[in-house]
């Protein structure tokens, strides 16, 4: 099979993606902040499924290292370089300050930086790198938030659901597809790096990774575009979308 670049693989959604696409028999190319995690996790499932695992360690709000991500997506595997990258999960992502009036503009803005920014320059690399070879999937992870009033999580969720849609029009018919994961709420430390209790959602709202990752998976190989696992997510999406707006705002935040 081919080899898979996933961001934030070091935890959570990420990690599960790299143990579900490693036992696919995917090369793997893991990409996080903490190089220590990302050495112990390629080691384990380079003894565990027997394939290749590339640590590349980057902070993606730091211009220079999505560059280097960015670099490593649109090698061809010409000259004897490094494979081509044949599936894009752009995975990492953080809850930013609940409410815009008390977080630092630093925090809202570094959400950005990651969750569009970095996304939209590593989904434009893959493509160039993807659509001459006329094969490849690009996964892009946004949330059920993005159809909530949120703040500038739900709005980042928002723009990667938007864009991601509009990224599988313009690539129809080129062999390449473009699907955007909407979860909701899923066990993994995403609450816990918030500082977000977990208890402050209800028990129903809960899903747990592996099958939210096995649908997503399911869903990128058959070129659905808009990927909600389970069944109460989709109810809850369709409700928002055809909810008028100002109940939607009355709602408020998903949490
Ligand atoms: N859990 C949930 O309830 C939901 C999550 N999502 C989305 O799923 C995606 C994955 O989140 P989840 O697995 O839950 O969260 P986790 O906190 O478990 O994992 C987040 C991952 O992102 C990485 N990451 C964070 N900041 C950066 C950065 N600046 N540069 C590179 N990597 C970074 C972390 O690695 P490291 O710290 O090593 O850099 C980690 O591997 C996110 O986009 C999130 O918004 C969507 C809906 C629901
Ligand atoms: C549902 C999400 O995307 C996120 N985990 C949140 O708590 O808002």
């Amino acid at each position: 099979m081919g080899t898979a670049l996933i961001t934030g693989a070091s935890a959570g959604l990420g990690l599960e993606f790299a143990w579900q696409l490693a036992a696919a028999r995917h090369d793997l190319v893991l990409v996080a902040r903490n190089e220590e995690r990302l050495n112990q996790i390629a080691e384990n499932i380079r003894t565990v499924a027997g394939v290749e695992v590339e640590v590349l360690p980057a902070d993606l709000a730091v211009p220079d290292d999505v560059e280097r991500v960015a670099d490593r997506l649109a090698a061809t595997g010409a000259h004897e370089g490094p494979a081509p990258v044949g599936l894009l999960v752009n995975n990492a992502g953080f809850a930013t300050p609940g409410d815009f009036t008390r977080g630092r503009a630093s925090s809202e803005l570094r959400g950005i930086d990651v969750m569009i920014r970095a996304l939209v320059r590593l989904s434009h690399a893959a493509v160039h790198q993807m659509v001459p070879r006329g094969r490849g999937a690009i996964l892009n992870v946004a949330s059920v938030a993005a159809l909530t009033a949120g703040g500038t999580y739900a709005a980042a969720k928002a723009y990667v659901r938007s864009f991601t849609e509009g990224l599988a029009v313009d690539l129809k018919g080129t062999g390449v597809t473009a699907t955007v994961l909407c979860p909701g709420f899923t066990h993994t430390e995403f609450h816990e790096r918030a500082g977000i209790p977990e208890t402050a959602i209800p028990d129903w709202a809960w899903l747990d990774a592996p099958p939210v990752v096995k649908q997503a998976l399911a869903d990128v190989r058959r070129g659905v575009v808009i990927s909600t696992p389970s069944v109460r997510y989709k109810v809850a999406s369709a409700l928002l979308r055809a909810a008028p707006r100002w109940a939607v705002r009355a709602v408020g935040k998903v949490r």
